[in-house]
């Protein structure tokens, strides 16, 4: 198991009420996970926990064998590891599509970046528009390259959140086998957040169903559609 999330509690400061209540989660290695439901369920607040931008009141989330949150324990953002894939994938303007990709890597190795930046541009098909600015490329290829940037730190979890609200409806499924065949090929685990059955149906291993920031039902698409647990399950499905 690569992630583990244990007896969570989380409440934001100028908030009466919890988010998370005791909120538990494992995720597989190599497995992609979505978390899917209705706005204001919980799932960018359980992306900030895992990513560290915020801190839990109570619980533990481990990677692997490291804890990087507990009641001791607070590894920040930028130690964590995590690649990180947002909304509006937030490429850098005046960056070309390599240089954004590798805006991440720290190791000043000349060699070291030509063989990351050939091998990434391949998995993610944009070899020949390496030298284009993000405004010079489709909202796909910016997503493929955000991916990739999030790719070239050599992540063990990437976080993706609605990753394709910002896709011309018409493109979404097409892209959506895309960006499953580059996570599958890289073996990064992925946890991504949506609000639309569509995208968790067509990408995720495993979807994870919230509400009110709890887990109402977790499995694979088909199961959960066969047998929803309650109306709110089958009302998201519907
Ligand atoms: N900064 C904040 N301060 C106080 N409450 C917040 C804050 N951010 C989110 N919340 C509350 O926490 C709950 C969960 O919000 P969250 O953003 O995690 O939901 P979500 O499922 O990601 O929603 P959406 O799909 O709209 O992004 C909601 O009730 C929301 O109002």
């Amino acid at each position: 198991m690569l992630i583990e999330i244990k007896n969570l509690d989380f409440r934001y400061k100028n908030s009466k009420v919890d988010t998370l209540n005791d909120f538990n989660l494992a995720v597989n290695t190599g497995e992609i996970v979505c978390l899917l439901g209705e706005s204001g369920s919980g799932k960018s607040t359980v992306l900030r926990l895992v990513s560290g931008l915020e801190e839990p009141d109570k619980g533990l989330i481990k990677i692997g064998s490291k804890i990087i949150v507990d009641n001791d324990t607070f590894i920040l953002p930028e130690k964590r590891e995590i690649g990180m894939v947002f909304q509006d994938y937030a490429l850098f303007p005046h960056m070309s599509v390599a240089e954004n990709i590798l805006f991440g890597v720290k190791k000043n190795n000349k060699e070291y970046k030509k063989e990351k930046i050939s091998e990434l541009l391949k998995l993610v098909g944009l070899e020949e528009l390496k030298d284009r600015y993000p405004y010079q490329i489709s909202g796909g290829q910016q997503q493929r390259v955000a991916l990739a940037r999030a790719l070239a730190i050599e992540p063990s979890l990437i976080l993706m959140d609605e990753p394709f609200s910002n896709l011309d409806a018409s493109l979404q499924s097409r892209i959506r086998e895309e960006l499953k065949a580059i996570i599958k090929k890289s073996g990064v685990t992925a946890i991504f957040v949506s609000h639309d059955k569509d995208d968790a149906i067509s990408i995720a291993d495993k979807i994870v169903v919230l509400r009110d920031g709890e887990i109402v039902q977790q499995g694979k698409a088909k199961n959960i559609i066969n047998n929803p647990s309650c109306a709110y399950v089958a009302g998201l499905f519907s």
